[in-house]
């Protein structure tokens, strides 16, 4: 027993060790600008290293409302982030106000049902979801209907204290589009996600965060700072490594557990088929801090 307990303090102490030995997270928000073309966007990199693509909802006169030419800049955004190789993580923010106030119900006013269907309404919203970087929502002020779906299809939320989150389509005489009645179920249950879309009830950040809607509720001012810290803190890290993980941790939402175990299992084997699993073990054991080439 004595052993064992040896062993695990031990292993506790290089595990402490090798964190102390990663390279210091920058603090200070730093950016500057990329493409400035948008309509309905902004773009720029931010972080100590440049590694973080930031990309805020610019609507303000609609509460950053996702009509269809912010969708598809969005898109073009994340594709443009996802090819460049400097970028590790992506961060997804709008306004102290609102971070967006869902669908643009003023454009859709109008749709009917055969449009939708030949049109494929929504087409243009998958791209946040389908990006191998990791995406981190940055929410301050309203995420409802569209907005939540859209967090939610981002990999980690971190709220700012006075964000407010709800499924609101029910008042208007619809439901959920982008995932709000699937993807809030499997984070929150279904008790409370039930409760959210047929009542239309908005909850706040620190219910958020209690329900793991949000793993983190900050104050407003301090809100896209503490999201660039978190993509730099990942961007530590080979975004190879970290596009395997990401994939991983996805299927746990889409499969059976023992599918997922399998598949997370055969990952993992093949983390030893890169050279950064190699450099990162072997930096660990000579004691000096990894330098992956995400090879
Ligand atoms: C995709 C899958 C399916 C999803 C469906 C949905 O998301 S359905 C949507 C689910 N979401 C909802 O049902 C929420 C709808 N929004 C609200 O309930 C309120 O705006 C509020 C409570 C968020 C803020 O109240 P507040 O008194 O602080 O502000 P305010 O109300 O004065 O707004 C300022 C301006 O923004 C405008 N605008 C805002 N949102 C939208 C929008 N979605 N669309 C278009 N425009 C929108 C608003 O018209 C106004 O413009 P105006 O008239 O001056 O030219």
């Amino acid at each position: 027993m004595a052993n064992i307990a040896k062993i695990f303090a031990s292993r506790a102490q290089c595990v402490l060790q090798a964190a102390a030995r990663q390279p210091q997270v920058a603090t200070r928000f730093s950016s500057s600008s990329t493409n400035n073309n948008w309509e309905y966007i902004k773009t720029e990199v931010a972080g100590e290293g440049k590694n973080v693509g930031v990309i805020t909802l610019n609507r303000p006169k609609a509460l950053n409302a996702l009509c269809n030419g912010l969708m598809k800049e969005l898109s073009t955004a994340l594709q443009q982030f996802s090819k460049d190789k400097t970028i590790s993580a992506i961060v997804l923010t709008g306004s102290e106000k609102a971070f967006a106030a869902g669908a643009d119900i003023k454009e859709m006013v109008g749709n009917t049902y055969s449009q939708c269907i030949q049109g494929n309404f929504l087409n243009d919203w998958t791209e946040v979801a389908r990006t191998q970087k990791p995406i981190i929502a940055a929410v301050n002020g309203y995420a409802l209907g569209g907005g939540c779906e859209l967090a939610m299809m981002c990999d980690i939320i971190y709220a700012g204290d006075k964000a407010k989150f709800g499924q609101p389509e029910i008042a208007l005489g619809t439901i959920p589009g982008a995932g709000g009645t699937q993807r809030l179920t499997r984070v929150v249950g279904k008790s409370k996600a039930m409760e959210m879309c047929l009542t239309g009830n908005m909850i706040g950040a620190q219910e958020a965060e209690k329900l793991g809607l949000a793993s983190k509720v900050v104050p407003a001012d301090q809100l896209l700072g503490e999201a660039v810290k978190l993509g730099e803190k990942i961007g530590t890290h080979s975004n190879l490594i970290v596009q395997l993980c990401k994939e991983a941790v996805n299927t746990a939402y889409e499969t059976t557990l023992q599918e997922g175990l399998k598949f997370e299992r055969r990952t993992f084997h093949a983390t030893f088929s890169t050279a950064d699993r190699k450099e990162g073990m072997t930096a660990f054991a000579e004691k000096r801090p990894a330098k992956f080439t995400n090879e």
